[in-house]
């Protein structure tokens, strides 16, 4: 039997199907196949791998995922679709056009919140001044979440203002490894090469090296956005038809910050806050879009999609 080589700690960079591009603490990249099924790894992970004994190519193995801190992911009943691992923050970008639905918004937030990730929101396309306005007008309930402490919606011009947008978006990516999830069109890719020149080169490149020749751009990718690589940003396809399927429904009030903020009030600490007498929730509602309200469509999509939660379920 040859001999192997010792494990190494890496990084997972880039995944396509089974093959993952893995960089070393040094910077070297290459590509590696997970051993069994219980090395299964996803861009962000932390993972023990092998080289190959002398002869055999140059692919790794990896040998093993090591523990992560969060794992982002949407489930339906068919399938569980894992974005990243071990991330700091989620940023999703939507624009004033074309106009971004609010329950998507919404249920990558709470599948946000579920893995105890921060979130934030990114407005684009500020110079559409009349979409703009009523886009901002539909986030408020967002902008107040958590009072202002919680989320933050950046107003941003992508395409204009790119100085000024890369400065803000800085401020709030530095030291961080953040995921970038956006709806077609919102201007991901706009947002991607204004922050790591040249990004399109190096996806072209990497998906060719995992997929074999064929090109393709429908995997995940780790970007370093400075050469000293402290600050990550991981561009994911798939923000359509986010499924919470793994969220229990008793679960959804604590992964909503504005129903949360109001849940502690209430008579029952079982409280569904769908029908009950003396529920914080259902009083807050009433108040409606003062300061300290629920806004209605908030509540509707809590109520909607506990009864989708109390259903998937059994
Ligand atoms: N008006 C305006 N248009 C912008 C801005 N930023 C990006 N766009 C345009 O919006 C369109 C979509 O931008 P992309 O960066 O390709 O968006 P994407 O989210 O990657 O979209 P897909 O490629 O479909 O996934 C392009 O035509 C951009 O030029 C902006 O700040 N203002
Ligand atoms: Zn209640």
């Amino acid at each position: 039997m040859a001999e192997r080589s010792a494990l190494m700690e890496g990084t997972v960079v880039a995944s396509h199907g089974r093959h993952c591009m893995v960089e070393t603490a040094d910077g070297e990249r290459r590509i590696c196949h997970p051993r069994g099924k219980k090395s299964y790894a996803v861009v962000g992970d932390r993972v023990l791998w092998q080289a190959p004994p002398p002869g055999q190519g140059d692919e790794g193995t990896i040998e093993k995922v090591l523990e992560r801190r969060n794992l982002f992911y949407r489930q339906d009943e068919i399938r569980t679709k894992s974005f990243a691992a071990n991330l700091d923050q989620v940023l999703i970008l939507i624009a004033a056009e074309p106009v971004f639905s609010e329950s998507q918004l919404a249920r990558a937030l709470i599948a946000a919140e579920a893995e105890g990730i921060k979130p934030l929101i990114g407005l684009n396309k500020s110079d559409l001044v009349e979409p703009f306005a009523r886009a901002w007008e539909r986030l408020l309930p967002y902008r107040h979440m958590g009072a202002g402490t919680h989320y933050g919606v950046l107003p941003l011009s992508l395409a204009l203002s790119s100085d000024v947008d890369r400065a803000l978006l800085m401020e709030h990516l530095r030291g961080k490894t953040t995921l970038v999830l956006g709806p077609s069109g919102s201007g991901k890719s706009t947002l991607i090469n204004l922050l790591v020149p040249g990004a399109t080169v190096q996806t072209g490149e990497i998906s060719q090296a995992l997929n074999s020749g064929k090109h393709t751009t429908t995997s995940t990718h780790w970007y370093w956005m400075d050469a000293e690589r402290t600050t990550a940003l991981i561009d994911s396809p798939g923000f359509q038809e986010f499924g919470l399927h793994h969220v229990a429904p008793m679960q959804l009030a604590a992964c909503m910050p504005d129903i949360a903020e109001h849940a502690s009030h209430c008579k029952f600490y079982n409280c569904t806050h769908l029908h009950e007498p003396g529920c914080g929730v259902l009083d807050a509602v009433k108040n409606g879009s003062s300061a300290h309200g629920i806004s209605p469509n908030r509540y509707k999509i809590y109520s909607d999609l506990f009864e989708e939660l109390s259903h998937t379920r059994y």
